[in-house]
């Protein structure tokens, strides 16, 4: 039974899975099921799962903020699987492991439609639930350090209940991530489910849509074009990026282990935006100008992660530095956008 649960493991057994699963005659394939498996973090995560040869990867995907471009190089692939799919409406399928992603994550894409938002957080975490209890899936819920909303708490640990405005503009998502966290915690407590929580911090790296909106992304893709680098008022709010490697590998190794988390991951490297704007600025381009420009309602200001938990349980801690991983995403933008290096 999995443990590091401070909020009451339970009881029961887990769902059994498929008979196929343990067959003497089939070899089966480990088969993972990824929703939101087309975006950024997702087709990063299908690439480390894919270089396995005992892993089927099935991705379901609306594409709202993810692409078909992403997961090029396995389309067609026999162990490889995608399908349109919104999280919203029932999926069946019948999988062994499911990484449940599908959200979008760029604020000024979860505030487009914050209705749609909430619902993919609620309707599409419950039907996720429900297929992993079907088939005695286990299932890991990437949730977010924005349940912590504007931390009272620094750095946050995961026993921080939080500090979220409930009727604000972020909390589609922010509210949406926190009721998702109780449904997984209670369909492990009500039905056996094996549950892992991830709780990720700012996570940057190529592929990101270069009109994401994101900080990072933002930056790069200013500088790369010559324009100013908007950093949003006051300058002096904080974030602590973690690079896309170091992601996926945080992810796996919670999902292969025995606990439940909630486990924060995230490199407590700890920037202010004017930090970043000035270190983006030293990288690619020292001509390029920084402006200050006004922040939008409910900006947390300050984030940065406790990871004690998840070096101690999942023998994990980030490797890439911000000044390592900013020249790899770079490159990635500079290939995208057909701009040469000077
Ligand atoms: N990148 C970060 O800094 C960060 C931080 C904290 C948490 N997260 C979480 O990690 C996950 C992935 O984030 P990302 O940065 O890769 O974002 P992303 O926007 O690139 O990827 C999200 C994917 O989910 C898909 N999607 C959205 N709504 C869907 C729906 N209703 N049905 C099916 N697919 C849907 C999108 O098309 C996209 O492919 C999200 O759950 C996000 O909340 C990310
Ligand atoms: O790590 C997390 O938990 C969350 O981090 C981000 O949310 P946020 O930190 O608000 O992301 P950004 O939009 O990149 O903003 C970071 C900071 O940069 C500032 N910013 C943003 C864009 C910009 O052009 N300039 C700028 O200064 C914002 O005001 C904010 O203070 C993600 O987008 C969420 O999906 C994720 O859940």
């Amino acid at each position: 039974m999995a443990s590091g649960s401070s909020n009451g493991d339970t009881q029961k057994k887990a769902p059994t899975p498929s008979p196929l699963r343990n067959s003497k005659y089939f070899q089966s394939n480990m088969r993972i099921l990824i929703t939101g498996g087309a975006g950024f973090i997702g087709s990063h995560l299908v690439d480390r799962l894919m270089e396995n040869e005992k892993n089927e990867v099935i991705v379901a995907d609306n594409y709202f903020t993810g692409s078909k471009d992403n997961l090029k190089k396995w389309i067609g692939h026999p162990r490889f699987e995608l399908i349109r799919h919104d999280v919203t409406e029932t999926l069946l399928v019948e999988v062994d492991q499911i990484y449940h992603l599908a959200c979008p994550a760029s604020p000024i894409f979860y505030k487009h439609n914050p209705v749609k938002t909430i619902k993919t957080n609620v309707i599409g975490t419950l039907n996720m639930l429900g297929l992993a209890k079907r088939v005695g899936a286990r299932i890991l819920l990437t949730s977010t350090s924005e349940v912590y909303g504007d931390p009272l708490v620094h750095p946050q640990t995961e026993d921080y209940w939080g500090n979220v405005n409930p009727i604000g503009v972020r909390s589609c998502y922010d509210e949406g991530k926190r009721v998702a966290e109780t449904l997984m915690f209670d369909y492990h407590r009500q039905h056996g489910i094996e549950i892992r929580v991830a709780r990720i911090f700012n996570t940057y790296g190529p592929r990101m849509n270069i009109d994401d909106g994101r900080v990072v992304s933002n930056f790069i893709a200013q500088a790369l074009r010559g324009e100013p680098l908007t950093v949003q008022l006051p300058g002096t709010q904080t974030r602590s990026f973690c690079y896309v490697s170091d992601m996926v590998d945080g992810l796996i190794r919670l999902m292969e282990g025995d606990n439940t988390g909630p486990i924060n991951i995230g490199n407590p490297g700890e920037f202010t935006m004017m930090e970043l704007a000035e270190t983006v600025k030293e990288l690619i381009d020292q001509d390029v100008t920084i402006k200050v420009v006004e922040n939008t309602p409910d900006d947390p200001r300050q984030r940065k992660p406790v990871i004690t938990k998840a070096k101690e349980l999942l023998g994990w801690e980030p490797k890439v530095s911000l000044r390592e991983g900013l020249p790899l995403m770079e490159e990635d933008f500079r290939q995208r956008l057909g701009i040469s290096k000077k």
